[in-house]
């Protein structure tokens, strides 16, 4: 209930809208309520009193109302579905701008497909419920109690005894509404995880076709299939038991009202034409209670979808920039400091798991190149993670230009720190439109220079459509190492105090390997640099290497420095001699 009355509150906006398509709706049901009072008349006055002019004007009212109420049911279907469609576009929107202030933490946990699904067919329902079934209702119960009013008022003992069986049928909706609701909860949990496995499946078909276990997949497909395909059965079946059996008591009220009507005009105390008008009215009392049935299904998918859209819309934003964070981003020239900080995340438990990094206290001046080194899983990601604020420390304090990070305007913080990430991702656009992703007004000229320091400029000028070539999903077309590169041109041509570079060069060959670098010296020139890099020859240029292990520092100087040392770095760089010597 607390969801609908959110749900109506998404119709402030339009509520010239909702008004138009009331007043439509109380038109229609007035018309409907008019209309057998003339047929009563035509019976009684025209007949009756063979009145023919009074018939023939009887006729045209007939067909004016009717006129009327087709081009008000007109009004009130364009302006019910300009409502949902708001609604839709309101909530829509919402969500997604939600998603995108979400923070990481959010997504190292979320599902794609559940999210799809929220967004598409969740909102679907929940607009096919404002849009459509909320009216219906209200048309409904309005065109009820108007029957019941308007037949009582004519002869209230026939109205009476015809209501008999509508105890009945209020019952059987009763039930019908107790179990289709869950049936709808469920129906709706198996649709988010049946496109949670299918864009699980698409994302990682290469992975599904290289372990060939296209058959696995589809069972598991199949089994979600099945399980939606049951579920609706049930929920098939429930309707099949409950509308029939709806239509049955409806039934009964309309033979009823036959029986006794014809009873009380044989008897005399019941004129003809009124029993001509409660077969037509009889049918306001029928109509809105069997349509019920259908409306308690629109109803339920959208109690059901509502609580999927809400959860999401009312997931807080646990980064986002503080009430009062306003230090100049623009003057950020690149000096980071780590005093003490300590890391977990947020589903760890501090008290019982170890810290992702532990009391790390770190100074960098601008300008300085420093790699980090240290074995998968050391913590070396996450280190440059807390930079841009993708997580908050847990403890400790990271300053920026003396500033705590904390303190600046989340975008501006972001935009200083060019970061090319271990996994690549570029977007469905023109190689040009990626790399100038972060810059979107940069100049032809910029986008090749920034291409040039990532050698991938010469690359670009073969392709037939050059920088205005589509790249696919996820840089479909490129090689592993070319997206590297374009990510890398992207992040340079962002020209941010502090470079991170994650591994940015793992998956080019040696040659280019070294010819990036060479370029880079230059990029890299007055920035503050983050290398994370396992080979050595990626940090040989570095000013100054920290060694991760367990998310602790355990060793930090120069090549030289730590070459002299016993300790991780000497083992790497006797193990990549040793290697390159093979
Ligand atoms: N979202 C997460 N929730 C919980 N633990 C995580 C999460 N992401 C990473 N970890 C853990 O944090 C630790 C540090 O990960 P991190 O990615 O920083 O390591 P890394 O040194 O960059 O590793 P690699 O060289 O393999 O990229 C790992 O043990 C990892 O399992």
């Amino acid at each position: 209930m607390k969801n609908l009355v959110r749900l109506l509150r998404y119709l402030r906006p339009s509520t010239s809208w909702v008004v138009i398509s009331l007043v439509m709706m109380v038109l229609g049901t007035v018309i409907d309520l008019i209309a057998p009072w003339m047929l009563k008349l035509i019976f009684d006055e025209g007949i009756g009193g063979s009145d023919v002019k009074l018939i023939l004007a009887l006729i045209i009212g007939l067909a004016g109302i009717q006129v009327v109420k087709s081009i008000a049911m007109f009004v009130q279907g364009r302006a019910q579905e300009l409502v949902g469609q708001n609604v839709v576009y309101t909530l829509r929107e919402q969500l997604y701008n939600h998603l995108q202030r979400l923070s990481f933490s959010y997504y190292d946990k979320a599902q794609t497909g559940q999210l799809m699904s929220r967004m598409t067919g969740d909102i679907e329902s929940v607009k096919n419920f404002i849009g459509f079934g909320a009216m219906a209702m209200f048309t409904g119960a309005m065109t009820f109690v108007g029957t019941i009013v308007f037949m009582a008022f004519i002869q209230w003992q026939v109205t009476l005894l015809c209501m008999a069986s509508v105890p009945l049928l209020l019952f059987a909706l009763y039930q019908f509404n107790k179990k289709v609701g869950p049936a709808w909860g469920q129906i709706r949990e198996q649709m988010g995880k049946l496109t949670t496995t299918l864009q699980e499946n698409i994302s990682g078909i290469r992975v599904v076709k290289a372990f060939a276990r296209e058959n696995v997949e589809q069972s598991k497909f199949e089994e979600r299939n099945d399980q939606n395909f049951e579920t609706n059965m049930d929920r098939a079946k429930l309707e099949a038991k409950s509308f029939p059996l709806m239509n049955f008591y409806g039934g009964l009220v309309f033979l009823t009202m036959i029986w006794v009507g014809a009873y009380f005009v044989a008897k005399g105390n019941m004129s003809l034409g009124t029993f001509m008008a409660f077969q037509w009215y009889t049918w306001g009392i029928i109509w809105p209670l069997n349509m019920l049935g259908w409306q308690i299904n629109i109803m339920q998918q959208a109690i059901k979808a509502a609580p999927r859209v809400f959860e999401v819309l009312d997931t807080p934003v646990d980064i986002s920039s503080e009430a009062g964070a306003n230090a100049d981003t623009d003057r950020i020239e690149g000096n980071v400091s780590f005093e003490g900080v300590s890391f977990h995340f947020a589903d760890q438990d501090p008290e019982q798991d170890a810290g992702i990094l532990v009391d790390i206290s770190l100074g960098v001046k601008q300008g300085e190149v420093i790699a980090v080194l240290g074995a998968t899983g050391s913590g070396k990601s996450s280190l440059i993670a807390l930079m841009s604020r993708f997580y908050d420390v847990s403890q400790g304090r990271l300053l920026i230009d003396g500033v705590d990070v904390r303190d600046y305007e989340l975008e501006g913080l972001r935009r200083k720190i060019g970061i090319v990430p271990q996994e690549t991702f570029l977007f469905s656009a023109t190689i040009r439109e990626n790399i100038a992703y972060g810059v979107p007004e940069a100049t032809q000229e910029q986008i090749e220079w920034a291409s040039r320091k990532a050698q991938i400029h010469s690359f670009i000028d073969t392709l037939p459509h050059g920088y205005d070539t589509i790249i696919g999903e996820r840089g479909v077309g490129l090689s592993g190492g070319q997206r590297q590169r374009v990510a890398l041109a992207r992040a340079i041509l962002m020209d941010p105090p502090i470079l991170v570079l994650d591994e940015a060069t793992a998956s080019v060959d040696t040659a280019t390997e070294s010819a990036i670098h060479e370029e880079l010296l230059e990029v890299m020139k007055g920035r503050t640099t983050f290398i994370i890099a396992q080979r050595l020859s990626s940090v040989k240029r570095a000013d100054r290497i920290v060694v991760l292990d367990g998310g602790k520092i355990v060793q930090q100087g120069t090549h030289k420095e730590l070459f002299e040392q016993e300790g991780f770095f000497r083992n790497l760089f006797q193990m990549q001699e040793a290697a390159a010597a093979r």
